[in-house]
């Protein structure tokens, strides 16, 4: 494996019964990169991050993160912070407790727990409420703890899967600028997220999924200019383009989006 990789698969592929969620992913992420993973509902991006987080064993393929096999979850995990669709936290504990607790399960020095758990209550405007029990937060206060949870050990790697869910303006705000400020230090940011603007301005690199297959993947700006729609066209073009069947069927006739990486 790449050493300046981040995110690396290979073949990656997850059968469930006569369902092949994801097939034959190949990916090579370097560190820092804000990657944008889209695709329709059902197209395979969940199971693809399960089995990213050791969360699920692929059936065939491999994968690294930073270096580390994604099916040996002990040494993968130290290296993910991972905000899934519904935060990992216990509704009787407040946003306090429930953070020192996952900064001691990652080994974290109770020092660098405080300090860190305050920095980043501050940032997401969560500190009035660190000390109320999480039942009786609202989706975006749960959101926050999930965010602050998933960046507290400061890991090599960030997956996100719509980390905006349930945000205020001003919330969604600052996960973007956190998410930039995140690669600018050279953490890795795979975003999963149906919010195409957001991708198109932050993303460094985009994979569209569809049907559990990689079918276009580049900079956002390589991608909008291979479309050819004879005007200016958004990552929502190329989105809408790329994951119908149609694309698919008539893509050996029609080589003007040039995007399907599985050709
Ligand atoms: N545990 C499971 N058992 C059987 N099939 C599954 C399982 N998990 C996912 N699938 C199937 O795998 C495919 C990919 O699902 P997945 O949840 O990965 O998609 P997704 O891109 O995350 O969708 P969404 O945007 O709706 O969250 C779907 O056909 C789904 O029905």
């Amino acid at each position: 494996m790449n050493d300046s990789l981040s995110i690396s698969t290979d073949g990656l592929t997850k059968q469930y019964g006569d369902t092949t969620a994801v097939s034959d992913l190949n990916l090579d992420i370097p560190r820092g990169s804000i990657y944008g993973f889209l695709g329709p509902n059902g197209a395979g991006k969940t199971t693809t991050i399960q089995m990213l987080t050791a969360l699920t064993q692929p059936t065939n393929g491999t994968g690294a993160i930073v270096g580390q096999p994604i099916t040996d979850r002990t040494a993968v995990i130290p290296h993910i912070g991972y905000l899934p669709e519904s935060p990992p936290i216990y509704d009787e504990l407040t946003a306090r407790e429930q953070l020192e607790y996952h900064g001691g399960l990652r080994d974290m020095e109770p020092t660098d727990i405080k300090s860190r758990i305050e920095e980043l209550l501050d940032r997401f405007d969560l500190a009035a409420d660190a000390d109320s029990r999480i039942s009786t937060y609202s989706k975006g206060m749960k959101q926050k703890t999930g965010l602050i949870q998933a960046l507290m050990h400061d890991p090599d790697v960030v997956i996100l899967d719509e980390p905006t869910s349930g945000l205020d303006p001003r919330a969604a705000r600052t996960v973007r600028d956190t998410i930039t400020e995140l690669a600018a230090g050279d953490t890795t940011v795979f975003l999963s997220t149906h919010i195409l603007p957001v991708v198109a301005d932050l993303a460094t690199e985009v994979g569209i999924l569809y049907e559990g297959e990689l079918v276009a993947e580049g900079p956002p700006e390589e991608l909008t200019d291979r479309l050819e729609t004879g005007g200016d066209s958004t990552l929502e073009d190329v989105f809408l383009d790329v994951t119908t069947e149609d694309a698919y069927e008539t893509n050996e006739s029609a080589p003007d989006t040039g995007m399907r990486q599985s050709e």
